[in-house]
């Protein structure tokens, strides 16, 4: 099996061209095995391009663990810069399938290959969580959230797959280790979720880490960078188009006001290719 390594501000993924070759059986296991930085290729897990009768193509993502999720904001930056410079789809707007949504992608080129795109991450979605002491429907924006002892104010926002968003003074290594993990598989979190700790820098600058559901930490997060600015709009910290640094770069986002949706901008890299040989 033919694969090629990509990244998006540092968050990894294995990339399978199903274009060319037919989708893998045992698609779990292989996530698990090729995600693996010791024994595998190494990445935060593994994303097949798949041919789609909707759109230009659809992804499927896979977490370093073998989960399934519905998006993946820097993953589909990658998917198109792969559509794109491997002429499967030589269009500056593409159409990506996610989990049954159809999302409209924007490619920028240099030297004829995409580096840069802007993704139409459609609408958030809030209080994708049950916490145990609202009623559903209930508006929310921060609730309090139990873990370690400590009461934790979150901001639960779902980009398609479900993310918990908290303000902190410093998002440290001990908050992302210790916390990160627990809050994953928090109670009010049926489904597990995605963790990002946030620090403000300005009233359109911020600061993220994040605690991936099925993958721990990663050094970038595009759908929680989504869901990190609409939390900043919703708690009144911030602006409606902010700049997020994340460990391994920065994302621009804009939650627009006119059609309310997230719109994200960021690099997309292609790193190598090889060939997969293990069953
Ligand atoms: N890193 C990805 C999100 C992966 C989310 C995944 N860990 C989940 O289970 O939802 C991104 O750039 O949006």
């Amino acid at each position: 099996m033919q694969f090629t390594k990509m990244h998006g501000a540092g968050n990894d993924y294995v990339y399978v061209d199903c274009f060319a070759q037919p989708i893998p059986d045992n698609v779990e296991q292989l996530a698990r095995q090729i995600a693996d930085r010791h024994c595998g290729v190494g990445g935060d897990g593994l994303i097949l391009i798949c041919p789609s009768e909707r759109a230009d193509a659809e992804m499927r993502m896979y977490n370093a663990d073998g989960s399934y999720s519905e998006m993946c904001g820097n993953g589909i930056r990658c998917v198109a810069k792969y559509l794109y410079d491997h002429n499967i789809a030589k269009k500056e707007t593409l159409a990506i399938e996610s989990a049954g949504s159809l999302l409209t992608v924007e490619v920028f080129t240099s030297a004829g290959k995409v580096n840069r795109v802007r993704v139409d991450m459609g609408e958030p979605v809030l209080n994708a969580a049950r916490i145990p002491t609202l009623l559903p429907g209930d508006p929310v924006v921060e609730v309090p959230l139990n873990a370690l002892g400590t009461l934790f104010r979150v901001t639960s926002v779902s980009m398609g797959n479900p993310h918990c968003v908290l303000f902190v003074d410093h998002p440290s290594d001990e908050l992302v280790f210790r916390a990160g993990p627990i809050l994953e598989r928090h109670e009010a979190f049926p489904n597990r979720v995605n963790v990002e700790f946030v620090q403000q820098l300005a009233p359109d600058r911020l600061k993220q880490r994040t605690w991936e559901r099925g993958s721990g930490e990663t050094l970038a997060c595009g759908t929680g960078a989504s869901a990190v600015c609409v939390a900043g709009v919703l708690t009144g910290r911030t602006q409606r188009k902010v700049t997020i640094e994340l460990l391994g770069g920065e994302l621009e986002l804009e939650w627009n006001e006119t059609d309310n949706h997230v719109y994200m901008t960021g690099p997309a890299e292609e790193v190598f290719s090889g060939e997969w040989n293990q069953s």
